[in-house]
């Protein structure tokens, strides 16, 4: 199997509970929600993406040509040392991608490794961390998992509306764009009133950071 990598990249997680630590991001290329062509995006079923997610000519990005080439590019970008090798899968919608023989060549080279995904597609077995952003007007299939991040507001979307779910951790995570500050005070509000909810902030943006 061949992998299609937009971008490969060290910076810190910033989103969720894992905020805050030290993880190489292997962006998947391709979503099944959006075509990530700007001139769809009205008709897409995921409207509100803040990611390039087309092509494989980012920072690190490539055609990787089978699962142990895709895992040495993302020691490599780890760099030196052993102790707590964290790579974050996102994309586009790394589902799509991810098989069983890229998690063991990745766990080989002492990664823990955690997905970025919308919930459409069932993960292979033994990914360490499983983040589901469940999207309006596609099928929620994946229902448990680490931590359920659900951007806020999708009206068709609502945290009531969620079906029985079984997650470690509950976060809202503010829709970025034009009503960011209003999304942000939405979610505030919410979260008081609803212990059971976490604010989730992008804190990569707030600081400049990949
Ligand atoms: C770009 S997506 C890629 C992974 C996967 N396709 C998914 O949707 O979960 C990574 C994360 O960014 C979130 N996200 C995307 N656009 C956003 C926006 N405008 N505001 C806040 N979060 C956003 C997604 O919901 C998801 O949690
Ligand atoms: N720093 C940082 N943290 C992130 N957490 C989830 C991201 C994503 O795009 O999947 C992301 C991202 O793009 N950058
Ligand atoms: S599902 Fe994820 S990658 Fe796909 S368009 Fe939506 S936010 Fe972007
Ligand atoms: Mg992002």
């Amino acid at each position: 199997m061949s992998y299609a990598v937009k971008e490969l990249f060290k910076t810190l997680q910033g989103e969720g509970a894992q905020a805050g630590r030290a993880a190489v991001f292997c962006r998947f290329a391709g979503c099944n929600l959006w075509s990530g062509r700007e001139e769809d995006r009205h008709k897409a079923i995921c409207q509100f993406c803040d990611t390039d997610f087309i092509g494989t000519d980012g920072d690190g990005g490539d055609k990787f040509r089978d699962a142990k080439e895709l895992a040495s590019a993302i020691a490599r970008t780890w760099g030196g040392g052993t102790t707590g090798r964290y790579v974050v899968f996102t994309g586009g919608e790394p589902l799509l991608q991810i098989d069983e023989a890229l998690i063991a060549a990745v766990h080989d080279h002492g990664f823990e490794i955690a997905i970025e995904t919308n919930g459409t597609i069932e993960p292979p077995e033994g990914i360490d961390w499983i983040c589901v952003s469940p999207k309006a007007g596609a099928p929620f299939n994946l229902r448990s998992g680490s931590e359920l991040k659900l951007v806020y507001p999708q009206s068709a979307l609502l945290p009531s509306d969620l079906p029985d779910l079984n997650f470690e951790h509950y976060f809202l995570q503010p829709m970025d764009g034009p009503a960011q500050l209003e999304n942000i005070a939405a979610v505030t509000a919410f979260c008081l009133e609803n212990p059971r909810w976490r604010l989730s902030l992008q804190t990569h943006k707030m600081i400049g950071i990949p």
